[in-house]
């Protein structure tokens, strides 16, 4: 019994130093578990914290991380932006398998996978999609894809047989303080002065969600993934419940760090079919020279179409609620960014 209660609350982060990991380690830490962290990059000192520096493109780099824990989170992921086909494929899809496959080898119990909702969606409208939509037949570009090859992976893995329950939490549009992605290329984005307009007509609504509900979500799924469990081989949608138009929260950013909003909108499609010709455009001239357009494709599809999720099987199965509303959720965030205010 001893070893068990030891070891139920020996966990490890798989991509705990990146912007949400370090949010589920920080939210572990509050709850009493013994916590290691795995990463190619370690980015935050914690003396509570066991670091092990890796990668999970080999297995090899693995065991030593996960060695007599019970449960492991895996958030690890090259960024969206990154749009290296290869990368995506070897860190999502190959990695993914070398964390079963160590876990198992390991004895892990759970496996907690962070997964993306952006796994159903192929750039057309979705309005409150539960977890029973399909996965994308034509993924918007090679983050997507991969992720839903890891998400099957993962959740085919499940096997109470073998003592080993796996689950995948499908956040989406995750923000707040220490982010990388969305804040700090909205706001080059504005720098680049190319927030003047909106794309469509700004009443999409999409779902944002708190990075701490975000990781409240993972801990929830783990606390909730044992035999018999409903929660095992699901996936789960992580939101803030509270779907709002895309423009309306980027203009509560922009505005909060002093940066102009976007007041005018142009048409969805014209945009749309811009950015697929300057992506063609930009594939051709790769050979000459690298550029990284701003508005790709996915990007528009994501500012100007409906894409929001409902919760509704982690409310019934797991007991989640947000624990940030999406307001105070905001105001946390434009405070964490002072550093980028505008001060022209
Ligand atoms: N940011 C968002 O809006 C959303 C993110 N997600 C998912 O959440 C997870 C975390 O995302 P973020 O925290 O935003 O990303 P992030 O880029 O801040 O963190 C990812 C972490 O994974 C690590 N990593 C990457 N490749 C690795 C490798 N080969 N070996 C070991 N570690 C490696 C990185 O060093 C980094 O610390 C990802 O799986 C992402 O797909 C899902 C939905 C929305
Ligand atoms: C002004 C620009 C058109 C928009 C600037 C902000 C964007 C960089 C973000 C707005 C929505 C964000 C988003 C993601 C990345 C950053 C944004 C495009 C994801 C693609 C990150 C990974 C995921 O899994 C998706 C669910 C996210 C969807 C929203």
């Amino acid at each position: 019994m001893a070893t068990r209660s030891r070891k139920g609350k020996k966990c490890t982060v798989i991509g705990g130093c990146g912007f949400l990991g370090r949010y589920i380690v920080e939210r572990l830490l509050e709850e009493g578990y013994t916590v290691s962290v795995f990463d190619i990059a370690k980015t935050f000192e914690d003396d509570r914290v066991k670091f092990f520096v890796g990668d999970l493109c080999q297995e090899k780099d693995l065991a030593p991380a996960i060695s007599d824990v019970q449960t492991v989170f895996h958030c690890a992921s090259p960024p969206p932006s990154s749009d290296d086909r290869d990368l995506f494929y070897r860190v999502n899809f190959v990695g993914t398998k070398n964390i079963i496959s160590a876990c198992k080898k390991a004895g892990v119990q759970k496996l907690v996978l962070t997964s993306s909702a952006s796994v159903v969606y192929e750039g057309t409208d979705i309005k409150n999609g539960t977890e029973d939509l399909p996965y994308a037949k034509k993924p918007m570009d090679y983050y997507t894809e991969t992720k839903v090859l890891q998400e099957k992976e993962v959740l085919a893995a499940n096997s109470p047989e073998e003592n080993f329950f796996t689950v995948a939490i499908r956040p989406h549009g995750i923000f707040g303080p220490r982010d990388r992605q969305l804040v700090p290329i909205l706001v080059d984005t504005a720098r680049a002065g190319k927030t003047k307009f909106m794309i469509g007509n700004g009443e999409n609504l999409v779902d944002f969600t708190y990075v701490v509900n975000v990781a409240h979500g993972h801990l929830l799924a783990a606390e909730h993934l044992h035999k018999d469990s409903p929660v095992c081989g699901k996936a789960f949608h992580i939101t803030n419940d509270e779907p709002i138009p895309f423009w309306t929260f980027m203009s509560r950013i922009l505005e909060g760090l002093n940066y102009p909003s976007p007041k005018m909108g142009l048409p969805y499609l014209l945009i749309y079919y811009l950015a697929a010709f300057l992506q063609l455009l930009c594939l051709l001239l790769k050979p000459i020279k690298e550029i990284k357009p701003t508005f790709t494709p996915m990007r528009v599809a994501l500012a100007g179409t409906y894409h929001y999720y409902s919760c509704q099987r982690a409310k019934q199965l797991m007991g989640y609620k947000p624990v940030v509303p999406l307001d105070e959720g905001i105001k946390l965030t434009v405070k964490g960014y002072a550093h980028l205010q505008n001060n022209n």
